[in-house]
């Protein structure tokens, strides 16, 4: 096992031991813990992906619950462990849990959660920012502005897409994909084409109300439509969004075959996970057609890129910062806190939580 790793102590004589993972934006998660009896350890070791090992360390021979985060790999070896431990409750800092087994927590008698919804909006945000800063290549002209290398306005300079009555492709149309469309539809009065297991019967009509608002006010209406196939959405969307969960059938969901089909000048962006896209197949797509861009905040191999991708100037890259807006990043903490304290310590029963 490996060593012991920092930690910073809070309410030492808690009766409950809840360790995070890592330190989290915002001191309302903390006062959850400590003000319902917790005993809470927060890991300060500067590395930035804990290993299973250094993750068992933290968990040692007593805890109660665990905060985790979406680098960490939680399958069996930390669910029994936990369990060793007398723990009954893990919460992912996030709402995407491909990284946690769940059926290894179910062995294990440990009840997981997640952060849904306090993200949504943030995280449609950074899409749509995805989808300007490649349409308008605003990052290619960013470089050029400071290298220099302006010397006037000319016809041919940084030509981009237009977004206005073009046509928007979500591929997972939940909370995160609904909130996107809304506001490429309402900021840019785009067309909406869909594809999700499931009917997103409000955002159909929410399209329908605003396109009723738009023609009433002489305004060319926006028009929406469920594709029966991926295949639909690829071929026909100028835009293209990706938000689907991360698991079997999503995993390479963008593959060489399906690039293919796509409009050699759409923009494609992906703020969901990086397998869902074929990031080699992606690299080769680039090359051969400079006018297909893309924004990507999720990589395949994160922290790493795929080779080439870093010179592909038709490409938009962040760091996994979607959900990174401070209100969001504290209220994820917050129901972090809220998932252990609710799942695992029954003695709470009754008592107000927030
Ligand atoms: N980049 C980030 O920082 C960031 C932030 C938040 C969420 N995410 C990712 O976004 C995902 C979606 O989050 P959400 O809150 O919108 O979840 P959600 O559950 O509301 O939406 C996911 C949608 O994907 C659909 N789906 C599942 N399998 C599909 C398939 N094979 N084809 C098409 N659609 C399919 C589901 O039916 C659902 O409507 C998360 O699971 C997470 O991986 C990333
Ligand atoms: O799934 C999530 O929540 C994100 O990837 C991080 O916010």
């Amino acid at each position: 096992m490996a060593k012991p790793i920092s930690m910073e102590v809070w309410n030492p004589s808690g009766k409950y031991r809840v360790v995070s993972t890592k330190s989290m934006p915002g001191a309302r998660w903390i006062r959850l813990l400590t003000d319902n009896d917790c005993r809470l350890e927060i890991c300060t070791d500067p590395k930035t992906i804990l290993s299973v090992d250094d993750i068992l360390a933290l968990i040692g021979d007593r805890c109660d619950g665990i905060i985790g985060q979406l680098t960490e790999d939680w399958g069996e070896v930390l669910f029994s462990a936990l369990k060793r431990a007398g723990g009954t409750a893990f919460s992912n800092m996030a709402v995407g849990y491909n990284n946690v087994d769940v059926e290894a927590a179910n062995r294990n008698g440990i009840a997981v959660g997640n952060t849904p919804g306090v993200l949504t909006e943030t995280t449609a945000e950074l899409a749509a920012s995805l989808t300007l800063s490649a349409a308008r290549r605003i990052v290619e002209a960013d470089q050029f502005m400071r290298a220099g290398l302006y010397e006037g306005w000319l016809p041919h300079l940084f030509v981009g897409n237009l977004l206005k009555g073009q046509t928007v492709g979500v591929i997972g149309a939940g909370r995160i994909g609904s909130a996107y469309a809304r506001m490429m539809i309402e900021g840019f009065k785009m067309n909406l084409i869909y594809y999700d297991l499931y009917q997103a019967t409000r955002l159909e009509k929410f399209v329908t109300a605003y396109g009723q608002f738009l023609k009433a006010n002489g305004e060319q209406p926006v028009t929406w439509k469920r594709a029966a196939t991926m295949e639909d959405v690829l071929r026909e969307a100028d835009v293209i969004s990706l938000h689907p969960v991360l698991d079997k059938t999503t995993y390479h969901l963008i593959n060489p075959e399906r690039l293919a089909i796509m409009k050699k000048e759409a923009v494609l962006v992906n703020a969901s996970r990086g397998p869902v896209i074929d990031e080699l197949a992606l690299v080769e797509h680039l090359k051969a057609n400079p006018m297909f861009r893309v924004g990507l905040d999720v990589f395949e191999d994160e922290p790493y890129m795929k080779p080439g991708l870093a010179d592909m100037k038709n490409a938009v890259v962040v760091p996994h910062i979607a959900s990174a807006s401070k209100w969001t990043r504290e209220g994820m903490a917050t129901l972090a806190a809220l998932n252990v304290l609710a799942c695992h310590l029954q003695s709470f029963r009754g008592q107000q939580l927030i």
